[in-house]
């Protein structure tokens, strides 16, 4: 028997590095390691480094190619030399509120935006990050030092990429993909081409920006002589991983929660609800992203005194939310558009103050704005036949209960999988036999539906969501 070829592929994601080992010509998992990252929004880029040498540890025998997938948007300054000169601020990181606003209004508007490169941009945009380091860095010596050696401007999954690559010096060859350029705000994916001008804009003065690879090139080759493929953005590599095809709309629960499809047009939305994004094979990827998902249900349990089992069980127990309603925007939120925003529990009473209905509520505030993240991609035209769980989030019984009703559509359970990982890995297959293989993808089956009132609930959530805007708008004092 011959053996097979191996590819890898790798999630650089925003808590763990996870690696996958995979027959090319089948997408069957041989091997699989993860390591966890540090918490916080800002983070050296050496961590990842360092996540990736232990979760890919002895993994990478006769691996003959590799692709790196990497959370979205994070800004990773270099110097001439290409050593990192600032922590890498990362798309969940809200200090560009200000930066972004007036960055809008020096374009002419959310229009303005929309029409140069697809996206309104949103604090997590790398875009934003430049302008509110350029303008923060008088304060802080480490941001005055980066602001003046800053040479290039990369992405995790470039800074990852380049990393591995044995054939570059300083920042010579660095390379991008479309679907994370598209994430930058500085890349439109209608032309396919840089807007150096927003660059200039936003930090004053042009960067060195990472060439856009092909979706099959092969980029460099790493010390070992594997092959390394351009690599993409987290939800470009799920979308490759899961092979979505029209009608599919992937509901992703990791840090944050996103839906997105593939479409073979560029989408442009002034309301800056869904992102216009590229995908990793040269069409498009529309794209919803709101940055409090699987969190919400890990900092509930816990704050019930429960594990993630116990916490499921809690809220498929519950007799409803009873009119409790939780807004889950824990960490400040981005779809809805409030990075100053807090939580938000209405309707306790001392009937509905009870674990069960808090876990269950918790569930259902973090289902209801990914509701309307399913509705925004549909009023792009997008059709929705059926819905893709993943991401770590997606293990839980209660969301694949109550997503159904609350979505709107079939709920689909690929089976548990590093679907980033694997989608990664599939372009590193291509990328070695110039053929984009087809992989077989077992779905598993979600926890029965469960009936419920989805046109109260989502009701209840829009009026206290609307009630309480102007709250949320405005920087919280918790001192
Ligand atoms: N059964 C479960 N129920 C709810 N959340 C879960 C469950 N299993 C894992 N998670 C959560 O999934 C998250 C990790 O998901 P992952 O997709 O790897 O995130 P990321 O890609 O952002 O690093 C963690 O917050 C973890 O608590
Ligand atoms: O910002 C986005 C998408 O625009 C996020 O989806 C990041 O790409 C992080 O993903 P996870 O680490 O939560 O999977």
């Amino acid at each position: 028997m011959t053996q097979p070829r191996l590819v890898a592929g790798v999630d650089c994601s925003t808590q763990a590095t996870k690696v996958v080992v995979c027959d090319a010509e089948t997408g069957t998992i041989l091997r699989e390691g993860r390591a966890p990252h540090p918490d916080g929004t800002q983070v050296d880029p050496q961590e990842w480094w360092k996540a990736w040498e232990i979760a890919s540890d002895g993994l990478l025998d006769g691996v003959e190619a590799i692709a790196i997938g990497g959370q979205q948007h994070g800004m990773v300054l270099l110097d001439e030399t290409g050593e990192v000169v600032h922590p890498a601020v990362l798309w969940n990181d809200t200090s560009s509120a200000d930066a972004t606003a007036e960055l809008i209004t020096e374009l002419g508007g959310p229009e303005a935006w929309a029409e140069a490169v697809g996206s309104m941009p949103v604090p997590s945009f790398t875009v934003t990050k430049l302008r509110w380091i350029r303008d923060n860095a008088d304060t802080d010596p480490v941001r005055r030092d980066a602001v003046a050696r800053a040479a290039a401007v990369v992405l995790p999954h470039d800074w990852m990429t380049h990393r591995l690559a044995a054939d570059r010096t300083g920042i010579d060859g660095i390379t991008t993909d479309r679907g994370d350029a598209s994430g930058t705000g500085w890349w439109s994916p209608a032309t396919n081409s840089y807007r150096e001008d927003l660059v200039e804009r936003a930090f004053g003065r042009s960067l060195k920006l990472p060439r856009v690879a092909g979706p099959a090139e092969i980029v460099g080759r790493t010390a070992s002589g594997a092959a390394l493929a351009a690599g993409t953005g987290d939800n470009a590599a799920a979308a490759l991983g899961l092979d979505l095809q029209v009608g599919d709309v992937a509901i992703s629960l990791g840090t944050s929660g996103t839906a997105f499809a593939r479409s073979a047009h560029p989408t442009a939305d002034a309301s800056g609800f869904v992102a216009g994004f590229a995908d990793a094979t040269g069409e498009y990827l529309p794209l919803v992203c709101t940055l409090n998902a699987a969190r919400v249900m890990s900092a509930t349990a816990e704050l019930l005194g429960m594990t993630l089992a116990e916490f499921d069980e809690a809220a498929l127990s519950s007799p409803g939310s009873q009119g409790l309603v939780l807004l889950p925007f824990l960490d400040g939120e981005r779809t809805p558009d409030l990075p100053h925003s807090t939580g938000l529990v209405y309707g306790l009473t001392r009937a509905t103050m009870q674990p069960a209905i808090m876990a269950r509520a918790a569930v259902e505030g973090l289902l209801c704005g990914l509701a309307d993240a399913v509705d925004a991609l549909r009023a792009q035209g997008i059709p929705v036949n059926r819905l893709l769980l993943l991401g770590g989030g997606a293990r839980s019984r209660s969301v694949q209960a109550l997503a159904p009703a609350l979505l709107g559509a079939e709920v689909v359970l690929p089976e548990p999988a590093e679907y980033v990982a694997l989608g990664a890995a599939r372009q590193a297959a291509w990328a070695l036999t110039g053929d984009l293989p087809t992989w077989q993808i077992p779905v598993g089956k979600p926890e029965p539906a469960i009936t419920l009132d989805a046109t109260q609930i989502r009701t209840n959530y829009a009026q206290v969501l609307t009630n309480t805007r102007p709250l949320l708008s405005s920087p919280y004092n918790g001192s």
